[in-house]
């Protein structure tokens, strides 16, 4: 393999890294989100918060020189992943505050 191929593939592998922990980071603090929206009733999407930061990814894109329609389905695919741990926490919550339900069973 090319030395330059290995040299750049070094800067891939920490950029992959710093990829991953910035994801960790972001899901803990989603994980919060969707613990204060289960105890508060709120549902697991808000859409005016996703147009606000599609709008705000896509100008960032622009101006870096990203293609913003990735941007925008790489957030999508985050943001999924998001809503579907935020319905798990809400249906757990669910579990936790309902009232018994199998009194005859
Ligand atoms: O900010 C929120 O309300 C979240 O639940 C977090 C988040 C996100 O991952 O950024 C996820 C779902 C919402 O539709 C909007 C944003």
């Amino acid at each position: 393999m090319p030395s330059e191929i290995l040299r750049l593939r070094a800067s891939i592998d920490n950029i992959d890294a710093a990829l991953v922990h910035l994801l960790a980071e972001r899901f803990k603090l989603t994980r919060q989100v969707g613990e204060l929206k289960a105890i508060g009733n709120m549902p697991p999407a808000d859409p005016s918060r996703d147009a606000q930061q599609i709008e705000r990814l896509t100008a960032i894109a622009e101006a870096s020189g990203l293609d913003p329609d990735f941007a925008v389905q790489f957030r999508q695919f985050i943001v999924s992943e998001v809503i579907r741990r935020h319905e798990l926490i809400a249906r757990e919550h669910a579990g936790e505050t309902m009232p018994e339900l199998d009194t005859y069973a």
